[in-house]
C-alpha cells in the first residue's frame, strides 16, 4: 500500500441513473416512481435550443414539487461552451429549496472547468445562505476530458462521480460510428489465418480504455465510476452485456435512457446472493488461515490470499450498502 491511502467514495447506491429531458415534464412523476437510485433531469443535449428556458423552469418546479423519495437528485446543466450554463446554475440554486443533491457537468475538459462551476455554485450558495453543499458529477466524453481525467477527478471536494459519455466521446475522438455505446460491428478481430477451420469473429470492447481510465481516476480520488448511456433500448441483451463488462471493470452503475433499462442495471450492479455468500466464505476461510499463521490457502480448488479478502470485501460492502438504503 502506498503511504497515501485513497479516500472512500460516497456511501450511497448508484446502480442506475435514469435520465429524462427537462422539456418533457410529463415524465418527471414516472422517473420519481422508478427504481433508479439516481435521477438526472437533463437541460443539455436532450433539450432543443428553443426549449432551454422552458426546460429550466420545468426542472426548477419539479425539484420543488415532485416527491423524489430517497433518490439522489441531479440536474445535467449545459456545457461551459454555451450561453446557457450560468443561468442553469443560478436558477437551480436560487429557485429550489434544498432538495437538489448534485449538478452534472457535461464535456468536462480540464480541472479549470470544474473550478469555474465551483466558483459560481459557491457564490450563489453563499449569497442565498444555503446550508447544503451541492455535489458534482462530471462526464468524461471528450478527448480533452480523457487526457485530463485525473485532474478532473481531483478538481473539487464537491466531486462525487465520473461518467463515460460514449456518444460525445465517439464524436470527439472521431470514431466511425453513430451508435451510443455497446458492441460496434466493425470493431473485431479474426482468429489467426493459420488456425484450422472457418475464421471466427471476436468483437472487442471499444469503451474498455476510457472506462478503465475513469475507474482508476475515481478509485484514486474517492469518486464513484459510472458507465453512461446505451442508446438502443430495444436491445436488453446488448445493454446487459455492456453493463456486465463495466461492472467487471469496477463501475458501480450505469445510465438508463428508457425505463426498460432500470431493472437491468439494478440487477447487474447488485451483487447476487451467491456472490455475497461466496465472498463471505472467502473472508471466513482467510480468517481461519490467519489463525493458523498462513497467508495463502486453497479454497474450492483455487488460490486465495490476503488480496482475496479485499476483493471479497468490495462485494460484501456493496451488498450491505444497498441493503441499508
Ligand atoms: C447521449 C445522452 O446524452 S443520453 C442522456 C440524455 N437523453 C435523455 O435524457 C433521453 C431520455 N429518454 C427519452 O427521452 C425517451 O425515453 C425516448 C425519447 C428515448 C423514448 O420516449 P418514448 O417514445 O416516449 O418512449 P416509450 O413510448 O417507449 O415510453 C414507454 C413509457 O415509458 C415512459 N418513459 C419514456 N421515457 C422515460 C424516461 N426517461 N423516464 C421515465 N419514463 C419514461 C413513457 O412516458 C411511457 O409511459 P406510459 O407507458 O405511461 O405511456
Ligand atoms: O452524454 C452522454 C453521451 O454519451 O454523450
Ligand atoms: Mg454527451
Amino acid at each position: 500500500m502506498s503511504f497515501t491511502i485513497p479516500p472512500s467514495p460516497p456511501a450511497r447506491p448508484n446502480r442506475c441513473q435514469l435520465f429524462g429531458p427537462g422539456s418533457r415534464p410529463e415524465l418527471f412523476e414516472k422517473m420519481a416512481a422508478s427504481d433508479a437510485d439516481v435521477i438526472n433531469l437533463d437541460l443539455e443535449d436532450s433539450v432543443a435550443p428553443d426549449d432551454k428556458d422552458a426546460a429550466r423552469k420545468n426542472v426548477v418546479a419539479a425539484i420543488n414539487d415532485v416527491d423524489w423519495g430517497k433518490k439522489t437528485l441531479s440536474v445535467r446543466i449545459n456545457g461551459l461552451d454555451t450561453p446557457y450554463w450560468y443561468r442553469d446554475v443560478v436558477d437551480l440554486l436560487e429557485g429550489t429549496k434544498g432538495r437538489l443533491d448534485a449538478i452534472m457537468i457535461p464535456k468536462a475538459g480540464c480541472a479549470g472547468d470544474i473550478y469555474a462551476v465551483d466558483a459560481l455554485v459557491s457564490a450563489v450558495e453563499a449569497a442565498t445562505a444555503k446550508d447544503k453543499r451541492i455535489g458534482f458529477e462530471a462526464i468524461i466524453e471528450t478527448a480533452a476530458g480523457l487526457a485530463h481525467v485525473e485532474e478532473i477527478a481531483a478538481a473539487s471536494p464537491r466531486m462525487e462521480s465520473l461518467h463515460l459519455g460514449p456518444a460525445d466521446y465517439a464524436a470527439y475522438m472521431g470514431m466511425a460510428t453513430t451508435h451510443i455505446g455497446g458492441t460496434q460491428s466493425n470493431y473485431y478481430m479474426l482468429s489467426p489465418k493459420e488456425a484450422e477451420g472457418e475464421r471466427q469473429v471476436h468483437y472487442a470492447d471499444p469503451w474498455h480504455y476510457p472506462i478503465v481510465a475513469i475507474v482508476a481516476a475515481c478509485r484514486t480520488h474517492g469518486l464513484l465510476p459510472v458507465d453512461g448511456p446505451f442508446g438502443d433500448f430495444s436491445d436488453p441483451d446488448g445493454f446487459k452485456a455492456q453493463a456486465l463488462r463495466s461492472a467487471t471493470l469496477g463501475c458501480v452503475g450505469k445510465w438508463a435512457i428508457h425505463p426498460s433499462q432500470v431493472a437491468l442495471s439494478n440487477e447487474v450492479f447488485t451483487p447476487s446472493d451467491a456472490a455475497v455468500e461466496d465472498a463471505r466464505a472467502i473472508i471466513a476461510a482467510m480468517d481461519q488461515a490467519k489463525a493458523e499463521g498462513k497467508g495463502a490457502v486453497t479454497y474450492k480448488g483455487k488460490l486465495i490470499d490476503i488480496a482475496s479478502i479485499k476483493q471479497a470485501e468490495v462485494i460484501v460492502k456493496q451488498a450491505e450498502m444497498i441493503a441499508a438504503r
